[in-house]
């Protein structure tokens, strides 16, 4: 076996005892290890990146005959290649050369400059415009957990603490709202990477130490405690960890971790891991898009930070009803304002992203063409403040102010950076004349010894007498005067020749040489000068970031706001009433995806409150729309508490603190846990949860049992609801039984999505109306979706038989059809006392063990009854 590079320094060339150190230095990532014009991959780091990138695998010469396996991918186009590596779940540690090969003597000095991991990325290319890219670092202590998250890219900076009986459950959520792409973890807790089903990486259990953490802390955010405020402890040894890491990563001050925000999930609507999915807020639940998500509808954003924060008001909705009414102003001033809102949108659209941009002057990788977008940014600002200048609304106002301060940094990058600079910094060409008086200098120098050159043809063809005569330059030879063939006997005798090509030679001159080594010296010198004037302008607006980061946070509220006003308009929606108390009334509401997916959709009412009826027995046929109509008032009630105008003719929601869903499960195989089971256990969950000032939305509970179980549950679930929780909700069911709830105890409602029945079978009307639906017309919809004729019809026939016996499955199976006739047993009584078990239950306190064993115990009991055929005769 290939023995590792590391071990063998001494047999190894020089350069390659270079790259073994910087490998030891880091062993877990994969070194790029700049050569010239390449950076280069050795070895087992060689080999799995080929594979990975597609590289074509070679070898290299490393000392005593040795070769191990290289490969390499070309400077200009690495960041590409690092996007697909960090991708795969690789760390990549840039090896850089830190002096120029030309004028350096022997080996060429390397150093790490960054070593980039899925969380610490700032590059552009390697980001989602529109997702936050999150790391994360989680420290737990006595089922209490510190939180911290860092976006490097834009500096957000936060932490919290999630703490009692539902952390757990609290850091799940969290995690679906955050997505981190990266988890740092304690090695000594490593037993928390087997339940966040994240990328984690395991850091020393020293980083998470709160005195190292306060260190950091303090070195990061300065001597002054404040940035302690709101924090525990716990929150503090999250961030500190976060931060060595980071720094470690990207060895620069990152000038833009200004503030480390504490926040508490109390703050916001509590949405569950399950009910985010299930709602598709971000993404739907099937194929995890983007398109058919509530963030698609409402997207009509025109920045990158914009769509980033969309994304999260929609996560995170509001409760205090101030914020929410300050979010809705500005939206309604922009609704009614549309000259105002069209403007705004159009300069928008030309602004760069500004938070990512401050991101990556802070980390040092920002190019010239990266400051002039924010030039182009921020020289827009004073549009938006003449724009902004009549505006009432309160936090138009604010962001009005928010949006200033921005004409220092305007006229030194007016002043010093050219109007299109190139993509590299390395190759002068970025700094604008005037700007520095050396550098105009050499520019001025240069300038005169190419001017010189350029006459140079004209002089010498009137000495020489050569019309052809020509004066050139290329790479290797430099500058040269060009003879052809035929006039080579009119050639003066100071011309020393250079090269020969096949129609003349080519000649050189004391005095073009010297000008030739005064323009390459003066170049070189330029190219260096700009290089560094780029990097100290670059280091002057990093110390500006908490200025610049103030004018991004602006402009990302304004486009969000302004997105929210086009939808508004686009689509028709109202500013909707949001309240202390606990009414929801909705006249007309739509469901923000469907309606636009759907022709001629149909809009429906909605009141739920405590005083007449908190919770809504929907039911009606397959088809008919219940699922839609449920999701709809979720989504009326998120997009309200976050802000938005929302799609219906009139609304008012009383605040709601969360919101639960129990939606269509699926198995839980990876976790053993069977459709039925996740089933119960989301139901429970809410049953332990759900507060009066919340919102259920329940979609068939209890479908995934036998139809007697399914029912007693649901019945027992709907009581408990009104009776035990006064919580606000819809019940959708199949079992129509449930509609006797309605005359039995005050609270429940019943209505129906309404159909027309015709000869060729029922038309959907989409029609919420008071009352219960007797029927399923499950058949019809199973002809609509093509079951074969055959299972159509034997379903109907034993459809038929069951409704005839009156009591469904305990009916056991209709006699069978044709040939095999029918069997004259008698039906066996059911078992008595089922009902009554499932009914005694107590759901709030029984346990999942404990729910499963009365299961078992109940299922024996109709086993016996129906023998080991399971038929009941
Ligand atoms: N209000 C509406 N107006 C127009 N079309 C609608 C409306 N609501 C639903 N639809 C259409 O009907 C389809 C079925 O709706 P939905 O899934 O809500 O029915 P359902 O009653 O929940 O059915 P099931 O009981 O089978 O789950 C939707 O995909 C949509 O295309």
């Amino acid at each position: 076996m290939e023995q590792p590079l590391t071990t063998l320094p001494r047999q190894l060339t020089p350069m390659m005892q270079q790259y073994a150190q910087a490998k030891a230095e880091h062993p877990d990532a994969v070194v790029l290890f700049r050569l010239g014009d390449f950076y280069e991959m050795f070895a087992e780091d060689a080999v799995t990146c080929s594979r990975l990138l597609e590289l074509v695998l070679t070898s290299r010469e490393v000392g005593k005959g040795r070769r191990i396996a290289m490969c390499g991918v070309p400077v200009h186009a690495v960041e590409a290649y690092i996007a697909r590596l960090i991708d795969a779940g690789c760390k990549v540690a840039i090896c850089e050369q830190m002096e120029d090969a030309r004028f350096t003597k022997g080996l060429v000095r390397r150093e790490i400059i960054r070593v980039i991991t899925p969380g610490t990325v700032v590059e552009e290319g390697m980001l989602a415009e529109g997702d936050s890219n999150f790391l994360m670092a989680i420290c737990e202590a006595d089922g209490t957990y510190g939180l911290a998250a860092l976006e490097v890219s834009t500096g957000e900076f936060l932490a919290t603490t999630l703490d009692g009986a539902d952390a757990n459950e609290a850091l799940q959520a969290e995690l679906t709202r955050l997505r981190p792409a990266e988890c740092l973890i304690a090695s000594s807790q490593q037993v928390l990477t087997e339940t966040l089903h994240l990328n984690c990486t395991l850091c020393e259990p020293q980083a998470f130490e709160l005195e190292a953490a306060q260190q950091h802390l303090e070195q990061q955010f300065g001597s002054d405690t404040a940035w302690q405020d709101g924090h525990t402890p716990l929150a503090l040894r999250a961030a500190g960890a976060i931060l060595q890491y980071v720094q470690a990563m990207h060895k620069t001050a990152l000038q833009h971790l200004t503030y480390l925000r504490p926040y508490r999930l109390s703050q916001y609507m509590v949405l569950d891991a399950v009910t985010r999915r299930n709602l598709e807020l971000v993404r739907t639940m099937r194929h995890g898009e983007r398109h058919g998500s509530l963030l698609n509808a409402l997207d009509e954003t025109m920045t990158s930070m914009g769509k980033r924060l969309l994304q999260r008001w929609i996560e995170q909705p509001l409760l205090q009803c101030e914020a929410i009414e300050a979010r809705l102003e500005a939206v309604e001033e922009l609704v009614s304002n549309a000259a105002c809102r069209a403007q705004l949108r159009q300069i928008l659209r030309r602004m760069y992203d500004a938070e990512r941009l401050v991101g990556r002057i802070a980390c040092g990788t920002a190019n010239a063409r990266a400051l002039a977008g924010l030039r182009q940014t921020l020289a827009a600002l004073p549009t938006v403040r003449d724009l902004l200048t009549d505006c009432h609304a309160p936090r138009l106002q604010t962001l009005l102010a928010d949006c200033s301060g921005e004409s220092d940094i305007v006229a030194l990058l007016e002043q010093s950076i050219v109007d299109e600079p190139p993509i590299t910094i390395r190759d002068g060409g970025l700094i604008r004349t005037g700007y520095d008086a050396a550098l105009d200098d050499l520019i001025r120098k240069t300038d005169r010894d190419k001017q010189w050159v350029a006459r140079l043809q004209a002089r010498e063809r009137q000495r020489t007498g050569i019309k052809s005569l020509k004066v050139g330059f290329n790479q290797v030879f430099g500058y040269y005067i060009e003879v052809s063939k035929a006039n080579i006997h009119l050639v003066p005798a100071d011309y020393q020749r250079k090269q020969t090509l096949t129609n003349g030679e080519r000649y050189i001159t004391d005095k073009l040489k010297e000008r030739e080594t005064a323009i390459l010296s003066a170049s070189e010198q330029r190219v260096e000068l700009e290089y560094t004037l780029f990097v100290d302008i670059r280091e002057h607006l990093a110390r500006e970031a908490a200025l610049l980061q103030r004018i991004a946070s602006a402009l990302a509220q304004l486009d969000t706001l302004a997105a929210l006003a086009e939808v508004a308009v686009l689509y028709n929606y109202v500013k909707p009433e949001v309240g202390e108390g606990a009414a929801i009334h909705i006249r007309q509401g739509r469901h923000p995806v469907v309606e636009r997916m759907v022709d001629g959709f149909v809009p429906n009412d909605l009141a739920l409150d405590h005083e007449h009826q908190r919770l809504t027995i929907l039911t009606g046929p397959n088809m008919a729309g219940k699922s839609t109509y449920l999701r709809q008032l979720a989504h009326i009630v998120l997009l309200a508490q976050m802000g938005s105008f929302v799609p219906a003719e009139q609304a008012h929601i009383g605040l709601v603190d969360r919101i639960f869903t129990r939606v269509g499960a699926v198995d839980d195989i990876a976790a053993g846990r069977s459709t039925f089971l996740v089933e119960m256990s989301e139901t429970a969950h809410i049953l332990h949860h759900a507060t009066p000032q919340s919102l259920l939305i329940l979609d068939e509970i209890g479908k995934g049992t036998s139809t007697f179980e399914g029912l007693s549950i649901a019945w027992a679930v709907a009581l408990y609801i009104v009776r035990r929780l006064g919580t606000r909700g819809l019940f959708a069911t199949h079992y129509h039984e449930l509609t006797a709830l309605e005359t039995l105890y005050p609270g429940i409602g019943n209505f129906h999505m309404a159909i027309r029945e015709t000869d060729d079978g029922i038309i959907f009307l989409r029609q919420m109306v008071p009352g219960g639906a007797s029927k399923s017309y499950g058949l019809h919809v199973a002809r609509l979706a093509g079951l074969p004729t055959e299972v159509l019809d034997e379903s109907a026939r034993v459809l038929s038989y069951l409704e005839q016996q009156g009591t469904q499955p305990a009916a056991g199976p209709p006699p069978m059809n044709g040939v095999h006739g029918a069997t004259s047993e008698p039906i066996k009584p059911a078992p008595t006392g089922l009902t009554e078990q499932l009914l005694s239950l107590d759901l709030c306190q029984v346990t999942p063990l404990q729910a499963l064993t009365l299961l078992h115990q109940l299922q024996q009991q109709v086993r016996e009854w129906t023998g080991p055929g399971g038929s009941a005769r």
